[in-house]
């Protein structure tokens, strides 16, 4: 998540590298994998017809139903056969730059602790459920596989322009909150923000609250985005290959010289150059969002 983008230089635990990368995997108890198994039997409720369905294929290639927190050796060794990828464990957020390097080198940099039933419905902190039910299914499409490679790549970049944040939207907008038209009228939700919580795949694919549009790079990259409640504005693609051409096909030189310093776009805005799928009533949104009492779904 881009959360690095805000967060103060982080402080490396003495027992960790420069790779942030944690010796071995935590050993989880019968409870941690309890808690796996109740998070997935509950995202299987809403997931079917909801969620691309390069996601429930790659659900399946990886067999991560198959009860209590995945070892990261076995996704690893079976993600390698598929895409060349690899799942390493890391404590918390890790700094922007190491978070890129991982990417650039095919390591998907998973959070190694799980979330307790005190916070079992929502976490601010990446934990291993998150990360590697919402994030490692779609490593296994190869388009898509190629995507974060280039997106770890693209964020050096972006560091030596001074593009960070914008680039941050983009992950925001397509990695984390990314829905996919699979066909007319059949919006799917691919984003591992929205994958791995109950609450946004109904809210993000079938509410009338927000708007969705379809993804334009130099749009979405002065975009401001809220990390803590249900978006009020998804971002919409046509096919892996067509968020692959929109961003690695292109070179963002002048797009990063042309940005403004901070976002242009409210996270709410529509504006005249929007290819607008549905305009939200912002109803959620407007009536207070998270903790308001207003109604998601
Ligand atoms: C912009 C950048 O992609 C983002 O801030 C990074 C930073 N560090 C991270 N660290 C971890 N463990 N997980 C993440 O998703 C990220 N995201
Ligand atoms: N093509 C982009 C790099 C990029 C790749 C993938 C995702 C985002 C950006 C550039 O020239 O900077
Ligand atoms: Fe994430």
């Amino acid at each position: 998540m881009p959360e690095g983008v805000f967060t103060a230089p982080l402080k490396r635990p003495d027992h960790l590298g420069e790779d942030w990368l944690e010796p071995k995997q935590t050993e989880y108890d019968s409870d941690d994998d309890a808690i796996w198994n109740d998070l997935f039997a509950r995202q299987m409720e809403v997931l079917p017809g909801r969620a691309a369905t390069a996601f429930m294929q790659g659900l399946e290639k990886l067999d991560l139903g198959r009860g209590g927190v995945p070892d990261f050796g076995d996704l690893s060794a079976e993600l390698g056969r598929l895409t060349g990828w690899s799942v390493v464990p890391v404590p918390m957020l890790i700094p922007d730059h190491v978070f890129f390097w991982h990417l650039a080198n095919r390591r998907f940099p998973a959070g190694n602790f799980i979330r307790t039933r005190e916070t079992f419905d929502y976490i601010q902190e990446p934990d291993v459920f998150h990360d590697v039910f919402g994030h490692v299914p779609m490593l296994t499409d190869p388009v898509y596989a190629d995507y974060m490679q280039e997106y770890g790549k693209a964020g050096w970049k972006a560091m030596r322009h001074n593009r960070l944040k914008a680039l941050g939207s983009l992950y925001w907008y397509t990695v984390e909150f990314g829905l996919l038209q699979e066909a007319p009228g059949d919006i799917r939700a691919y984003g591992a923000g929205i994958l791995s919580g109950p609450t946004e795949v109904v809210y993000a694919v079938e509410a009338e609250s927000p708007n969705r549009i379809m993804l334009n790079v130099d749009r979405v990259m002065r975009t401001d985005y809220v990390i803590s409640d249900l978006q009020p504005t998804y971002f919409v693609i046509k096919s892996f290959e067509d968020l692959y051409q929109q961003t690695v096909e292109r070179d963002f030189d002048r797009l990063y010289r042309t940005l403004d310093p901070g976002f242009t776009y409210a996270n709410t805005a529509v504006i005249d150059v929007d290819d607008v799928l549905h305009p939200g009533t912002l109803e959620y949104t407007l009536r207070g969002g998270r903790g308001s009492g207003a109604k998601a779904v």
